[in-house]
Protein backbone atom coordinates (compact mmCIF):
# COMPACT_ATOMS: atom_id res chain seq x y z
CA UNK A 1 0.00 0.00 0.00
CA UNK A 2 2.81 2.44 0.89
CA UNK A 3 3.95 2.74 -2.82
CA UNK A 4 0.05 4.18 -3.96
CA UNK A 5 -0.36 7.01 -5.66
CA UNK A 6 -4.19 7.04 -4.45
CA UNK A 7 -5.36 5.57 -1.62
CA UNK A 8 -9.18 5.01 -0.27
CA UNK A 9 -9.28 3.85 3.26
CA UNK A 10 -12.55 2.67 4.70
CA UNK A 11 -14.66 5.23 2.84
CA UNK A 12 -18.31 5.37 3.96
CA UNK A 13 -21.18 7.00 2.63
CA UNK A 14 -25.42 6.81 3.58
CA UNK A 15 -28.02 8.57 1.52
CA UNK A 16 -30.93 7.98 4.66
CA UNK A 17 -30.88 4.65 5.38
CA UNK A 18 -28.98 3.87 2.08
CA UNK A 19 -25.83 2.47 2.83
CA UNK A 20 -24.61 3.65 -0.49
CA UNK A 21 -20.35 2.77 0.12
CA UNK A 22 -19.33 0.61 2.57
CA UNK A 23 -16.59 0.11 3.91
CA UNK A 24 -14.35 0.75 0.39
CA UNK A 25 -10.54 0.40 0.76
CA UNK A 26 -8.74 0.12 -2.20
CA UNK A 27 -5.27 1.50 -3.73
CA UNK A 28 -3.91 2.76 -7.42
CA UNK A 29 -0.09 2.40 -7.66
CA UNK A 30 2.26 3.77 -10.04
CA UNK A 31 2.06 1.94 -13.61
CA UNK A 32 -1.49 0.50 -13.41
CA UNK A 33 -5.22 0.74 -14.86
CA UNK A 34 -7.26 -0.14 -11.66
CA UNK A 35 -10.85 -1.09 -12.57
CA UNK A 36 -13.74 -0.80 -10.11
CA UNK A 37 -16.94 -2.60 -11.95
CA UNK A 38 -20.22 -3.26 -10.35
CA UNK A 39 -23.70 -4.14 -11.66
CA UNK A 40 -26.18 -0.90 -12.21
CA UNK A 41 -26.45 0.52 -8.96
CA UNK A 42 -23.60 -0.64 -7.04
CA UNK A 43 -22.32 2.81 -5.78
CA UNK A 44 -19.81 3.34 -8.51
CA UNK A 45 -21.03 7.01 -9.44
CA UNK A 46 -20.94 7.62 -5.44
CA UNK A 47 -17.74 6.41 -4.65
CA UNK A 48 -16.13 8.88 -7.92
CA UNK A 49 -17.81 11.52 -6.60
CA UNK A 50 -16.32 11.23 -2.50
CA UNK A 51 -12.98 10.78 -4.87
CA UNK A 52 -13.22 14.04 -7.49
CA UNK A 53 -14.47 15.62 -4.11
CA UNK A 54 -17.91 16.44 -5.20
CA UNK A 55 -19.55 14.02 -2.43
CA UNK A 56 -18.39 14.08 1.08
CA UNK A 57 -17.75 11.18 2.35
CA UNK A 58 -19.34 10.13 6.11
CA UNK A 59 -15.85 8.10 7.40
CA UNK A 60 -13.04 7.22 5.76
CA UNK A 61 -10.06 9.19 3.91
CA UNK A 62 -8.35 9.74 0.87
CA UNK A 63 -4.45 10.18 0.19
CA UNK A 64 -3.22 11.38 -2.99
CA UNK A 65 0.48 11.20 -3.34
CA UNK A 66 1.00 11.39 0.52
CA UNK A 67 -1.70 14.08 1.47
CA UNK A 68 -5.03 13.72 2.92
CA UNK A 69 -7.56 15.21 0.54
CA UNK A 70 -10.57 14.10 2.18
CA UNK A 71 -11.75 17.31 2.98
CA UNK A 72 -11.13 19.47 0.22
CA UNK A 73 -12.97 20.84 -2.71
CA UNK A 74 -12.81 19.80 -6.34
CA UNK A 75 -10.82 22.55 -7.60
CA UNK A 76 -8.24 22.05 -4.96
CA UNK A 77 -8.19 18.50 -5.57
CA UNK A 78 -7.93 18.71 -8.98
CA UNK A 79 -4.89 21.21 -8.90
CA UNK A 80 -2.91 18.60 -6.59
CA UNK A 81 -2.92 16.16 -9.57
CA UNK A 82 -6.80 14.60 -9.70
CA UNK A 83 -7.50 14.75 -12.92
CA UNK A 84 -10.56 12.93 -14.30
CA UNK A 85 -12.74 12.39 -17.21
CA UNK A 86 -16.36 13.21 -17.28
CA UNK A 87 -19.70 10.73 -18.33
CA UNK A 88 -21.32 13.68 -19.95
CA UNK A 89 -19.04 15.93 -22.44
CA UNK A 90 -18.11 19.14 -21.66
CA UNK A 91 -16.78 20.07 -24.65
CA UNK A 92 -16.91 23.41 -26.68
CA UNK A 93 -18.21 22.07 -30.16
CA UNK A 94 -17.35 25.45 -32.47
CA UNK A 95 -13.78 25.48 -30.97
CA UNK A 96 -11.18 23.80 -32.34
CA UNK A 97 -9.60 20.58 -30.82
CA UNK A 98 -6.26 22.80 -29.64
CA UNK A 99 -8.15 25.48 -28.41
CA UNK A 100 -10.55 23.24 -25.84
CA UNK A 101 -7.52 21.73 -24.55
CA UNK A 102 -5.87 25.26 -23.82
CA UNK A 103 -9.06 26.25 -22.34
CA UNK A 104 -8.63 23.36 -19.83
CA UNK A 105 -5.00 24.21 -19.19
CA UNK A 106 -6.00 27.72 -18.61
CA UNK A 107 -8.60 27.00 -16.19
CA UNK A 108 -5.73 25.01 -13.77
CA UNK A 109 -3.72 27.80 -14.30
CA UNK A 110 -6.31 29.81 -12.82
CA UNK A 111 -4.42 33.30 -14.42
CA UNK A 112 -7.41 35.57 -14.47
CA UNK A 113 -5.16 38.70 -14.74
CA UNK A 114 -4.60 36.89 -18.50
CA UNK A 115 -8.61 37.74 -19.31
CA UNK A 116 -7.50 39.99 -21.67
CA UNK A 117 -5.53 37.93 -23.61
CA UNK A 118 -6.88 35.69 -25.95
CA UNK A 119 -6.11 32.08 -25.41
CA UNK A 120 -5.48 30.99 -28.56
CA UNK A 121 -2.35 32.93 -28.90
CA UNK A 122 -0.88 32.07 -25.30
CA UNK A 123 2.19 30.05 -26.01
CA UNK A 124 2.38 28.68 -21.77
CA UNK A 125 -1.29 27.26 -22.84
CA UNK A 126 -0.36 25.81 -26.48
CA UNK A 127 2.66 24.15 -25.30
CA UNK A 128 1.10 21.68 -22.69
CA UNK A 129 -1.89 21.28 -24.65
CA UNK A 130 -0.33 20.18 -28.25
CA UNK A 131 1.75 17.56 -25.67
CA UNK A 132 -1.49 16.10 -24.04
CA UNK A 133 -2.55 15.95 -27.88
CA UNK A 134 0.12 14.31 -28.69
CA UNK A 135 -0.38 11.12 -26.51
CA UNK A 136 -3.52 11.04 -27.40
CA UNK A 137 -2.39 10.50 -30.68
CA UNK A 138 -4.77 13.61 -31.46
CA UNK A 139 -2.11 16.38 -32.52
CA UNK A 140 -2.93 15.90 -36.38
CA UNK A 141 -6.65 17.10 -35.19
CA UNK A 142 -5.61 20.34 -33.27
CA UNK A 143 -7.15 22.61 -35.69
CA UNK A 144 -10.78 21.39 -36.66
CA UNK A 145 -13.58 21.87 -34.85
CA UNK A 146 -14.45 19.53 -32.27
CA UNK A 147 -17.86 19.22 -33.80
CA UNK A 148 -16.50 17.48 -36.90
CA UNK A 149 -14.61 14.73 -34.69
CA UNK A 150 -16.03 11.01 -34.18
CA UNK A 151 -17.36 10.19 -31.07
CA UNK A 152 -14.06 8.06 -30.36
CA UNK A 153 -12.03 11.16 -31.30
CA UNK A 154 -13.72 13.48 -28.73
CA UNK A 155 -13.51 10.66 -25.70
CA UNK A 156 -9.49 11.15 -26.88
CA UNK A 157 -9.77 15.17 -26.58
CA UNK A 158 -11.48 14.51 -23.10
CA UNK A 159 -8.75 12.17 -22.07
CA UNK A 160 -6.16 14.87 -23.60
CA UNK A 161 -8.17 17.65 -21.46
CA UNK A 162 -7.57 16.11 -18.02
CA UNK A 163 -3.77 15.07 -19.03
CA UNK A 164 -2.73 18.93 -19.59
CA UNK A 165 -3.36 19.25 -16.33
CA UNK A 166 -0.49 17.35 -15.76
CA UNK A 167 -2.46 14.91 -13.59
CA UNK A 168 -0.73 12.33 -10.89
CA UNK A 169 -3.68 10.31 -11.48
CA UNK A 170 -6.59 9.49 -13.68
CA UNK A 171 -10.07 8.84 -13.01
CA UNK A 172 -12.03 8.00 -15.99
CA UNK A 173 -15.74 7.12 -16.01
CA UNK A 174 -17.16 4.81 -18.51
CA UNK A 175 -14.64 6.27 -21.65
CA UNK A 176 -15.72 3.47 -23.96
CA UNK A 177 -19.51 4.01 -23.48
CA UNK A 178 -20.95 4.52 -27.00
CA UNK A 179 -18.00 3.93 -28.53
CA UNK A 180 -18.34 0.97 -31.15
CA UNK A 181 -15.46 -1.61 -31.72
CA UNK A 182 -12.88 0.60 -33.48
CA UNK A 183 -13.33 3.57 -31.39
CA UNK A 184 -13.17 1.12 -28.10
CA UNK A 185 -9.81 -0.63 -29.74
CA UNK A 186 -7.86 2.31 -30.41
CA UNK A 187 -9.02 4.26 -26.92
CA UNK A 188 -7.90 0.77 -25.38
CA UNK A 189 -4.69 1.11 -27.11
CA UNK A 190 -4.07 4.65 -26.10
CA UNK A 191 -5.26 4.04 -21.84
CA UNK A 192 -2.26 0.91 -22.20
CA UNK A 193 0.33 2.93 -23.33
CA UNK A 194 -0.93 6.32 -21.03
CA UNK A 195 -0.92 4.32 -18.01
CA UNK A 196 2.67 3.92 -17.77
CA UNK A 197 3.39 7.98 -17.22
CA UNK A 198 -0.54 8.00 -15.18
CA UNK A 199 -2.06 5.59 -13.37
CA UNK A 200 -5.38 5.19 -14.36
CA UNK A 201 -8.49 4.64 -12.21
CA UNK A 202 -11.04 2.99 -14.49
CA UNK A 203 -14.76 2.26 -13.99
CA UNK A 204 -16.41 0.83 -16.96
CA UNK A 205 -19.37 -1.08 -17.88
CA UNK A 206 -17.41 -2.65 -21.11
CA UNK A 207 -15.90 -6.19 -19.80
CA UNK A 208 -14.26 -7.09 -22.50
CA UNK A 209 -12.22 -3.41 -22.22
CA UNK A 210 -12.25 -3.78 -18.35
CA UNK A 211 -10.45 -7.68 -18.93
CA UNK A 212 -8.12 -6.31 -21.73
CA UNK A 213 -7.31 -3.16 -19.73
CA UNK A 214 -6.95 -4.10 -15.93
CA UNK A 215 -3.95 -5.10 -14.13
CA UNK A 216 -6.06 -5.28 -11.37
CA UNK A 217 -9.80 -5.11 -10.67
CA UNK A 218 -12.00 -4.34 -7.73
CA UNK A 219 -15.65 -5.32 -7.77
CA UNK A 220 -18.39 -3.30 -6.09
CA UNK A 221 -21.79 -4.53 -4.83
CA UNK A 222 -24.40 -2.76 -2.98
CA UNK A 223 -21.54 -0.34 -2.00
CA UNK A 224 -18.99 -2.73 -0.95
CA UNK A 225 -16.02 -4.27 -2.70
CA UNK A 226 -17.06 -7.99 -2.73
CA UNK A 227 -13.43 -8.87 -4.65
CA UNK A 228 -9.83 -7.60 -5.37
CA UNK A 229 -8.19 -9.64 -8.06
CA UNK A 230 -6.84 -9.81 -11.69
CA UNK A 231 -8.27 -10.42 -14.16
CA UNK A 232 -8.21 -14.28 -14.16
CA UNK A 233 -9.05 -14.43 -11.25
CA UNK A 234 -12.40 -12.33 -10.93
CA UNK A 235 -13.78 -14.25 -14.40
CA UNK A 236 -13.49 -16.93 -12.26
CA UNK A 237 -15.32 -15.37 -8.91
CA UNK A 238 -18.64 -16.97 -8.03
CA UNK A 239 -19.62 -14.29 -5.77
CA UNK A 240 -18.89 -12.13 -9.04
CA UNK A 241 -20.31 -14.23 -11.57
CA UNK A 242 -23.35 -14.54 -9.16
CA UNK A 243 -23.92 -10.72 -8.85
CA UNK A 244 -23.42 -10.30 -12.98
CA UNK A 245 -25.77 -12.82 -13.02
CA UNK A 246 -28.25 -11.91 -11.01
CA UNK A 247 -28.27 -8.08 -12.20
N1 LIG B 1 -27.95 11.77 -4.08
C1 LIG B 1 -28.49 10.58 -3.78
N2 LIG B 1 -29.50 10.50 -2.90
C2 LIG B 1 -30.05 9.31 -2.59
N3 LIG B 1 -29.65 8.13 -3.10
C3 LIG B 1 -28.66 8.16 -3.99
C4 LIG B 1 -28.02 9.37 -4.38
N4 LIG B 1 -27.06 9.09 -5.30
C5 LIG B 1 -27.10 7.75 -5.47
N5 LIG B 1 -28.04 7.19 -4.69
C6 LIG B 1 -28.33 5.75 -4.57
O1 LIG B 1 -27.12 5.11 -4.20
C7 LIG B 1 -26.98 3.84 -4.83
C8 LIG B 1 -25.71 3.80 -5.64
O2 LIG B 1 -25.85 4.65 -6.78
P1 LIG B 1 -24.67 4.95 -7.80
O3 LIG B 1 -25.22 5.90 -8.80
O4 LIG B 1 -23.46 5.36 -7.05
O5 LIG B 1 -24.44 3.53 -8.46
P2 LIG B 1 -23.64 3.15 -9.78
O6 LIG B 1 -22.87 1.93 -9.47
O7 LIG B 1 -22.88 4.33 -10.26
O8 LIG B 1 -24.81 2.80 -10.79
P3 LIG B 1 -24.83 2.91 -12.41
O9 LIG B 1 -23.88 1.87 -12.90
O10 LIG B 1 -26.26 2.59 -12.71
O11 LIG B 1 -24.45 4.30 -12.76
C9 LIG B 1 -28.24 3.67 -5.70
O12 LIG B 1 -29.17 2.90 -4.97
C10 LIG B 1 -28.73 5.09 -5.88
O13 LIG B 1 -30.14 5.12 -6.05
Amino acid sequence: MSDAVLTLAHLNKRFGALQATRDVSLDLRPGEIHALIGPNGAGKSTLIGQIAGSLKPDAGSIVLAGRDITSLSVAQRARLGLGRSFQVSSLAEPLTVKRNVMIAVQALQGHSFRFWKPVHRDERLLAPAMAALERMALAHRADTPVAELSHGERRQVEVACALALKPKVLLLDEPMAGLGPEGSARLTELLEALKHEVPILLIEHDMDAVFRLADRISVLVAGGVIAHGDSAEIRANPQVREAYLGE
